[in-house]
């Protein structure tokens, strides 16, 4: 399944004022003769937060890799503040978080923020750090000897020195504990209200669900799907047309239950666009779903073990990154 859809007030800032960074038909091709982006489109606006999604090798890596000037398109535009990614006056308002961040084992938190303090005219105040990042009681500690979550705080912290106006998340919440991840969502939250734009590319979708004002879902190199959450979840139930309208995105259910009621019989009612028989259950997904459950009810009186749920967002990631073949 693919479909390319950008919704109307996304298209409509794809080229405004607020536009942060952007890549424009990107293609890359490595030396190996690998294409991880074939003609990719992407644009970050002002103080919003944007999750990318992607199955393993979609691209997602590579696409970051060319916002942070590390490497280079084979065809294609990238620009982050209006300049080429390589300009530093652009990349010293850029903050960045690797998976696979390292520092140097034997210095202290405090002095892993003073030395990347140091590295920016206008770093962030030292104790908002310490306080975004949730580093209080371990700023004396060596970075060997911390936790993998609080590593992953440290790099956070390491993230945010500069003060950045844009923000690469690559994974930030990796082995974080429940309430550790509760509270990086709420800084991240956080820095989009004060105007910083957050990429972030994560495998938990809870965390794109919980945190992401658009999701942009890529597979092969491609943008396959590009919404809200709550978009991206209809798009993935095959809800919302490819020119954007989406018929109620917010009141569309899966409905489960047991019932006699035939698949034409339910095709036939208002609102359902999908019946799925699973097993003795039958998956009934309807943008009416008062509707469609009045009917069902009225025509089947022995109608039982009945579920309406919201699309998950693990189905739509599914549905919308499936091999066709
Ligand atoms: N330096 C490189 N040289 C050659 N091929 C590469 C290089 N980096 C990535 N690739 C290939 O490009 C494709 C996209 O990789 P990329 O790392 O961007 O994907 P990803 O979406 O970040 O994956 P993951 O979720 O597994 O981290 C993959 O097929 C990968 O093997």
């Amino acid at each position: 399944m693919s479909v390319t859809a950008a919704f109307p007030e996304t298209r409509q800032a794809t080229n405004s004022r607020d536009t942060v960074a952007s890549l424009g038909n990107i293609t890359k091709r490595y030396s190996n003769g690998v294409v991880a982006l074939d003609g990719l489109s992407l644009s970050l606006r002002r103080g919003e937060i944007v999750a990318l999604l992607g199955p393993n090798g979609a691209g997602k890596s590579t696409a970051v890799k060319l916002m942070m000037g590390l490497s280079t398109p084979t065809a294609g535009d990238v620009r982050i503040f209006g300049a080429d990614p390589r300009n530093a006056a652009a990349r010293i308002r850029t903050g960045v978080m690797l998976q696979v961040g390292r520092a140097p084992e034997m210095l202290r938190v405090r002095e892993h923020l003073a030395i990347f303090r140091g590295y920016y005219p206008n770093p962030m105040p030292y104790a908002e750090i310490v306080k975004a990042a949730g580093l209080e009681g371990i700023e004396a500690r060596m970075f060997g000897q911390l936790s993998g979550g609080q590593k992953q705080r440290v790099l956070f912290g390491m993230a945010l020195a500069g003060d950045p106006d844009l923000i690469f998340l690559d994974e930030p919440t990796v082995g974080l504990d429940i309430e550790a991840r509760r509270g990086m969502w709420a800084q991240i939250r956080d820095l989009a209200a004060r105007g910083k734009t957050v990429l972030l590319t994560t495998h938990y979708l809870e965390e794109a669900d919980a945190l992401a004002h658009r999701i942009v879902v890529i597979n092969k190199g491609r943008v396959v799907c590009e919404g809200t959450p709550a978009e991206v979840k209809s798009m993935g139930a095959g809800l919302a047309s490819p020119n954007g309208t989406s018929p109620g995105v917010n009141g569309v259910k899966i409905i489960r239950c047991v019932t006699t009621l035939t698949s034409e019989h339910l095709l036939a009612m208002p609102g359902v666009s999908a019946v799925e028989p699973h097993g003795n259950l039958t998956i009934v997904t309807s943008t009416q779903p008062e509707s469609t459950l009045r009917e069902m009810l009225a025509l089947d009186q022995q109608l039982h073990a009945l579920e309406v749920q919201s699309p998950a967002l693990e189905d739509a990631f599914l549905a919308l990154t499936a091999d066709p073949s």
